[in-house]
Order: C-alpha cells, then sequence, then structure tokens
C-alpha cells in the first residue's frame, strides 16, 4: 500500500526564518515557494535522498497550521506517506472503517494528490497519503 515516505511536514512560524537552519545550517536546497490556498499554507520542500521535508507556514490565522502552532507549537505536523493509487488506498481504509479527513483526493503541493487520515486513528499522527507522477 506505501511506497515510501514522501515528506514530513514541519509546522513553522516563518518559512524564511526556518530557512536560516534547513538551508543555512544543513545545507539542504529549497524549492520555490508554492501557495496552497485550499489548505491555508504557503510550503516549501527540502528534498533529502527518497524524501523531503515539507515545511509549511500558514496563510490565514484559521489555518490548520496556524491552529497547530497555537496549541503545540512549531514542528512536525504530519507525516506524509508515497501511494500508487490513492482513491483505491482510501475505499480500503474506508472499508476497514478508518477514520479519513479526507474521503476524496484533493489538491496537494507540486499537483500531487493527497489525502489525510485522522490522528485519532493512527493513535497521534497526522498521516497524509501522497499520489504523485
Ligand atoms: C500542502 C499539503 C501537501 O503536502 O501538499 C499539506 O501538507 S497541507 C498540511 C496542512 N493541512 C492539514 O493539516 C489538513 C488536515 N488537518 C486537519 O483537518 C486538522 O488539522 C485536524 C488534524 C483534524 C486537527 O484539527 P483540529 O486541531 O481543529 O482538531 P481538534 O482540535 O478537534 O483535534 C483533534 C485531536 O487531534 C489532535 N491533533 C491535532 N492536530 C494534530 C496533528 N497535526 N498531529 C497529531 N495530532 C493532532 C489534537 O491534539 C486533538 O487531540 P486531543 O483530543 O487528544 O487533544
Ligand atoms: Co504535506
Amino acid at each position: 500500500m506505501v511506497e515510501k515516505i514522501d515528506h514530513i511536514g514541519v509546522a513553522v512560524k516563518s518559512i524564511a526564518e526556518a530557512r536560516k537552519f534547513w538551508e543555512g545550517v544543513l545545507g539542504i536546497k529549497m524549492t520555490d515557494e508554492e501557495v496552497v490556498a485550499e489548505q491555508k499554507v504557503k510550503v516549501a520542500f527540502l528534498p533529502v535522498g527518497e524524501s523531503e521535508v515539507e515545511l509549511l507556514e500558514s496563510t490565514e490565522p484559521d489555518g490548520p497550521i496556524a491552529k497547530f502552532i497555537e496549541t503545540k507549537g512549531e514542528g512536525i505536523q504530519h507525516v506524509a506517506f508515497r501511494v500508487k493509487n490513492l482513491e483505491a488506498v482510501l475505499e480500503e481504509l474506508k472499508a476497514k472503517g478508518v477514520r479519513l479527513i479526507d474521503e476524496k483526493p484533493r489538491y496537494g503541493a507540486g499537483g500531487a494528490k493527497i489525502a489525510f487520515v485522522h490522528p485519532k486513528a493512527t493513535l497521534g499522527t497526522l498521516v497524509e497519503l501522497c499520489e504523485r507522477d
């Protein structure tokens, strides 16, 4: 079902500020920023080997990243797994009675198809499923 870790989503107050550590200190080159309006975020990726770190900055005070930082502070917000056929995986999870946040694929950064599984169904980790070419 799961091919690999596609990315690890990290909530930050400011991508510009976070860049100083991820790029400046660790030397990982950051991609251009993209706004994903539906998720109320601005994102930038840091490719590392087969996977990436996704920096997420909120664009709205009521978005999921703003709420996460308010209650838990900056840090890892989700883990995204790469899948081949997202619709089929969602059907399978639904059949298993897993609580989904998204029953249908939504738009993800870079044109991916994404869907989130509720952290209550995973014992505390917000899981994103992600299909991309
Ligand atoms: C651009 C895209 C991409 O990759 O392409 C992205 O990644 S967008 C990434 C940003 N977008 C998203 O995260 C969209 C999906 N997320 C959501 O729908 C929401 O953030 C939820 C995960 C449902 C949480 O919403 P909200 O905080 O309003 O719910 P809530 O207050 O009822 O919290 C329900 C319970 O989940 C816990 N909880 C909340 N956020 C959590 C997180 N990130 N990881 C683990 N647990 C989490 C709370 O502590 C609470 O537990 P207790 O009850 O025990 O206190
Ligand atoms: Co993500």
